[in-house]
């Protein structure tokens, strides 16, 4: 089976150039949605080569970004970070939003006539349907995704599992989400400045027979995990490699420390 390396050196002010952590070097794409703008937006802005705003994310990028940077003028932050696309059904950005970063150049997708996916799921996509990009080496930060309403936090979770073989990090403030596939075992290289020690591992998409682990104070050994049974909540990171190996896909999530 093969290896699959992951790394958060995207959170890292200055990251090294090549491959991190001696992975593939991934080309990313952000994603913003309608919550709470993370403090470390910037940065990942500046990682990605892609920016994409889910509906209402515009809204949060045109009011909370020049905030970030007080000494500045409001319309000198929006016009330098300007999004690709808005894609969305379009009940949430405001009139005034669109028109400005359209007047920008920005691409405007309404997708207004899907009422059956989120915006979230449709920006993926959209992701998932360019023609230029390598998809295998493709990481999709979505930043945003966790905080005030559940049924939204769960909707981005859902985004996980139904694109599992697309590399999808969910970021707050607080902390990170991805989904380690089934595929692949796994080796988390950890950036203890930015990020742990607490940790967790969840069998979100079903019940996982065989689950075993390295780098965790509580290290899984072919251990059996399902929700209503033991899952891995309020772990630990140990060590600055952890190794996942499981026949189920697994949630993984860490503590972010206050980036940005
Ligand atoms: N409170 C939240 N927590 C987590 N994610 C959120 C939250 N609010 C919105 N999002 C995310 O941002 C995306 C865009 O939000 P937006 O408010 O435009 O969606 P929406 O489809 O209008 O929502 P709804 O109609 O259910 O209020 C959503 O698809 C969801 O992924
Ligand atoms: C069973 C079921 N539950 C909820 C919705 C509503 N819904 C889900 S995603 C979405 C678009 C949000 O931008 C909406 C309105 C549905 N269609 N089907």
């Amino acid at each position: 089976m093969e290896l699959m390396t992951h790394s958060s050196a995207f959170l890292l002010s200055n990251p090294s150039p090549a491959a991190p952590d001696g992975g593939a070097a991934l080309t990313y794409v952000l994603v913003i949605l309608n919550r709470d703008l993370p403090r470390f937006t910037p940065l990942i802005w500046k990682a990605a080569q892609i920016r994409i705003c889910a509906d209402g994310g515009a809204n949060r990028l045109y009011d909370e970004l020049p905030l970030l940077f007080p000494d500045e003028a409001n319309s000198a932050v929006r016009q330098r970070y300007k999004p690709d696309v808005i894609k969305g059904d379009m009940d949430s950005v405001r009139e005034e939003v669109s028109q400005f970063y359209r007047d920008l150049g920005t691409k405007v997708v309404d997708a207004s006539d899907d009422q059956d996916t989120t915006d979230l799921h449709k920006c993926v996509a959209y992701v998932r349907d360019l023609p230029n990009l390598e998809h295998q080496n493709t990481c999709i930060l979505v930043a945003g995704a966790l905080g005030g309403r559940f049924d939204h936090e769960v909707g981005n979770i859902n985004v996980l599992c139904r694109f599992s073989s697309t590399r999808i990090v969910l970021l707050s403030n607080d902390c990170l989400i991805q989904l380690l596939p089934s595929s692949h075992h796994h080796e988390i290289h950890i950036h203890p400045t930015i990020e742990g020690p607490h940790c967790g591992l969840v069998p979100i998409c079903g019940p996982s027979k065989s689950s075993t682990t390295t780098g965790l104070q509580w290290n899984l050994s072919d251990t059996e995990m399902k929700f209503g049974g033991l899952i891995s909540t309020s772990n630990l990171v140990k060590d600055e490699i952890v190794t996942v190996r499981s026949d189920s896909d697994l949630l993984w999530t860490i503590s972010l420390k206050l980036i940005g």
